[in-house]
C-alpha cells in the first residue's frame, strides 16, 4: 500500500513543482520569510502530488499498455480508483489549505486553475491532440505564479513572467528526452505525439534547447541572479547546448531537471 501510494503520488516530480514554487517565492523583491517559502514547497507539493494520482486514476487504461507504467498501482490493482481518487483529494484539500494559511485566497486559487487545468484540459487532450503537451505546459508553468502569489506579488511582474516563461519553455525537451526514451511505449499507446520523430538531435531539439538556454541568461542579464550565481548560469546554459549538441540525451534530462533546483539556490544564496 505505502509502496503503491508513492508511485501514486510521484514525488520526485511533485517535489520538483514544489521546488519550481519556492523560486517564485524567493524572487520577491523585499525577500520572503521562511515560513512562505516553506509553504510554498509543501502546498504545490502535495497540489502536483494530488494531481499525479487524479490523473493515474483518469489513465490507467493507458497507464496498463506502457513498459513505464503498467506497474503503477492502479494497473497493479494495488490500489483501486475509489482509493487513488481518496488519497488524491486529501492531497489536494491539504495543499490548498497550506497555500491559503499562507498567503490567502490567491495563492491556491491559482494551484487549483493549474490542476483543473492540468486535469480538464490537458489529460483528456492527450487522447485527441499532438498540441496536448502545450497545453500542459501552462499548468506546469504555474508553481512559480504560486510561490510569487504566497509573497503577494504582482503576477504582470517581469522577472516572474520570465521564470514562468522559462518554465515553460523547460517542460517540451524535458518531455521530448522522454517520449524518445519511452518511443515503443508511447506508439503502444497510439497517443498522438508533438513531433514524434524529434531526438536530441534534431534540428528542431537543438532549436528549442538553445532558445531556452539563451531564455536562462536573460536571468542574469536583468540582474535577477547575480555575482557568482549568475556565472554558474552562463555555465549551466552551456552545458544544456554541449550535452545537446553531443546527444547525451540522459546527462541532457539529468541536467535539465536541475533547472528548477538551480534557480532556487541562485536566489536562496544572493538573499
Ligand atoms: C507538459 C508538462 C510535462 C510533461 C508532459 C511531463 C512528463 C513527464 C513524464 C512522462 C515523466 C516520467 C514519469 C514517470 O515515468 O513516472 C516525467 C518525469 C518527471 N518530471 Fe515531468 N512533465 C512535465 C512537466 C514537469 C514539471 C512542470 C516538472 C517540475 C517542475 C517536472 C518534473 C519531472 C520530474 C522531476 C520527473 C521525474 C524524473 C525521474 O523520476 O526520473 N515535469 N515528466
Ligand atoms: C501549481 C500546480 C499544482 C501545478 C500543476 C503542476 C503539475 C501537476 C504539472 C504536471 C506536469 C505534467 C504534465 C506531468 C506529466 O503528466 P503525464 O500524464 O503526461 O505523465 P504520465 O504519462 O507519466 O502519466
Amino acid at each position: 500500500m505505502i509502496a503503491g501510494t508513492g508511485r501514486l503520488l510521484r514525488p520526485r516530480l511533485a517535489l520538483l513543482n514544489g521546488i519550481a514554487a519556492m523560486a517564485g517565492c524567493l524572487l520577491a523583491p523585499e525577500g520572503a520569510a521562511m515560513s512562505l517559502i516553506g509553504a510554498s514547497l509543501a502546498g504545490v507539493t502535495l497540489l502536483a502530488a494530488g494531481g499525479s494520482a487524479l490523473n493515474q486514476v483518469m489513465e490507467r487504461d493507458l497507464d496498463l499498455l506502457m513498459e513505464r507504467t503498467r506497474h503503477r498501482p492502479l494497473p497493479t490493482g494495488e490500489l483501486s480508483p475509489r482509493a487513488a481518487t481518496a488519497i488524491g483529494g486529501i492531497c489536494i484539500v491539504a495543499g490548498l489549505v497550506v497555500l491559503a494559511g499562507a498567503g490567502g485566497i490567491f495563492p491556491p486559487l491559482l494551484g487549483a486553475g493549474a490542476l483543473a487545468w492540468y486535469l480538464g484540459i490537458y489529460t483528456p487532450l492527450k487522447r485527441r491532440t499532438p498540441f496536448a503537451l502545450l497545453a500542459g505546459a501552462v499548468s506546469g508553468a504555474v508553481p512559480p505564479l504560486v510561490g510569487w502569489a504566497v509573497t503577494g506579488g504582482n503576477l504582470v511582474d517581469f522577472r516572474i513572467v520570465l521564470v514562468a516563461g522559462l518554465l515553460y519553455l523547460w517542460q517540451i525537451p524535458h518531455f521530448w528526452l522522454l517520449q524518445c526514451r519511452h518511443a515503443e511505449d508511447y506508439r503502444r499507446t497510439g497517443l498522438p505525439l508533438f513531433a514524434p520523430g524529434v531526438t536530441a538531435g534534431s534540428p528542431v531539439f537543438r532549436v528549442w534547447i538553445g532558445a531556452f538556454a539563451a531564455g536562462t541568461l536573460l536571468l542574469p542579464l536583468f540582474g535577477i541572479i547575480g555575482g557568482g550565481a549568475a556565472l554558474g548560469f552562463c555555465a549551466f546554459s552551456l552545458l544544456l547546448v554541449l550535452l545537446a549538441l553531443s546527444r547525451a540525451d540522459v546527462a541532457l534530462f539529468s541536467s535539465l531537471n536541475l533547472f528548477p533546483l538551480l534557480i532556487v539556490l541562485a536566489l536562496y544564496l544572493q538573499r
